[in-house]
C-alpha cells in the first residue's frame, strides 16, 4: 500500500501554493478553476468535518492537519474532530459537519451528508491530474502518455479518452495494460520504441518512471505519484513543467465532486 508519510506533508501550504502557480502557468486556470471546469460546482458554506482514523497502519502524522489546511486554502470551513474513529464521526456530525473527510489505509472518502454524494480519492485524483495535463496551453498535439494504469492512473486515462485525446499507456503489469487497451482503447506504449510527448500523466509509486526519450522541451508532467516520477536533474534538463503535490489537489477534486 502506498501510504503517505508525515514527511510528504511538511509545509503543505507552500506545496499547494507552488502547485497552484504551476497549474496557472500551464493551463491558464488555478486549481479552483480546474475544479469548476471539471464538476461545474463551486463551494457554498459547506462545513467539512475531518475525522482521524486509527485502523490498520493508524494515524499518519500531519494527515488530518494537512486536510484542515487544504480545505481552508480552497475556501471551505473545516475542523478536525478531537475524538477518533466512530466517536470522531459522531462528534463531526454533532458539530454541524455537512461533508465528512476520512481515510483508512484503503479508502479516502468525502461524503456530503446533505445531498448523499460520495467521492473516492483515487479516481478523483486521477481525473484532476489528467484534466490539468489535458489543458496544457502549449500542447503540440492530442497525444498524451499515461504511465501507470492502476487505481489512480486508469480513471485518469479514461478521462483523457473521454476528452478525445490519443492516449498511449504503459504499465509493467500486463493485466493493467490489457485492461486499459481493451476497455479504453488505450494504445500500448512500447518503451523500446519511444516517441516524444508534450503531455505526460504519471501515477505510480516509483521514482524514475519517465524514460528520457519521451520528454520534449517544456513538456508537462502531471503526477500525483510519490516519490516523484522524474529526477530534478532531468526536470531541469528539459525544463519540464511539473505538477506534483502529495494530497491537496486530489482532495479538492473530491470536495468539488460532492457539492
Ligand atoms: N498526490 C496525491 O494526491 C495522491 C497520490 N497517490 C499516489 O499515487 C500513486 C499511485 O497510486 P495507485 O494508483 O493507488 O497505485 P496502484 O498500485 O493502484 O497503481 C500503480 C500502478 O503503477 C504501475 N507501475 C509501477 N511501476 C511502474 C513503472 N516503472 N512504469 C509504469 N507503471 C508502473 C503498477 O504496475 C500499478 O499498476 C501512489 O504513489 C500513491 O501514493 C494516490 C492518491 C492521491
Ligand atoms: N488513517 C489515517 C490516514 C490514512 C491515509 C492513507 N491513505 C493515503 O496515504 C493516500 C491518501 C492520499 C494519498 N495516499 C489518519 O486518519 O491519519
Ligand atoms: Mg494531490
Amino acid at each position: 500500500m502506498a501510504l503517505l508519510t508525515p514527511n510528504d506533508l511538511i509545509n503543505i501550504n507552500k506545496q499547494l501554493q507552488e502547485a497552484d502557480s504551476t497549474v496557472q502557468r500551464v493551463t491558464g486556470l488555478d486549481i479552483k478553476g480546474i475544479c469548476k471546469a471539471l464538476y461545474g460546482t463551486f463551494p457554498g458554506s459547506e462545513k467539512v468535518g475531518i475525522v482521524p482514523v486509527t485502523s490498520g497502519n493508524g494515524i499518519i502524522g500531519n494527515f488530518s492537519a494537512s486536510l484542515n489546511a487544504i480545505t481552508q486554502y480552497f475556501g471551505f470551513e473545516s475542523f478536525v474532530t478531537d475524538m477518533l474513529d466512530v466517536s470522531g464521526y459522531y462528534e463531526a456530525v454533532r458539530n454541524g459537519a455537512e461533508i465528512i473527510l476520512m481515510a483508512d489505509d484503503y479508502t479516502f472518502l468525502a461524503h456530503n451528508l446533505k445531498n448523499g454524494k460520495m467521492a473516492n480519492n483515487q479516481p478523483c485524483t486521477g481525473i484532476i491530474y489528467a484534466e490539468i495535463a489535458s489543458r496544457y496551453l502549449k500542447a503540440d498535439s492530442k497525444n498524451v502518455l499515461v504511465v501507470g494504469l492502476g487505481k489512480v492512473g486508469f480513471p485518469g486515462a479514461a478521462h483523457l479518452v473521454q476528452k478525445g485525446f490519443r492516449v498511449y499507456g504503459y504499465d509493467p503489469d500486463e493485466n493493467f495494460l490489457q485492461r486499459a487497451v481493451s476497455s479504453l482503447g488505450v494504445i500500448p506504449f512500447n518503451p523500446e520504441k519511444p516517441k516524444k510527448f508534450s503531455i505526460i500523466f504519471e501515477a505510480t509509486p516509483c521514482a524514475n518512471t519517465i524514460p528520457e526519450p519521451v520528454l520534449s522541451e517544456n513538456c508537462v508532467l502531471s503526477t500525483p505519484g510519490i516519490p516523484c516520477a522524474i529526477s530534478e536533474e532531468l526536470r531541469t534538463k528539459y525544463d519540464v513543467q511539473l505538477v506534483a503535490e502529495p494530497l491537496g489537489i486530489g482532495t479538492v477534486s473530491m470536495l468539488y465532486s460532492v457539492l
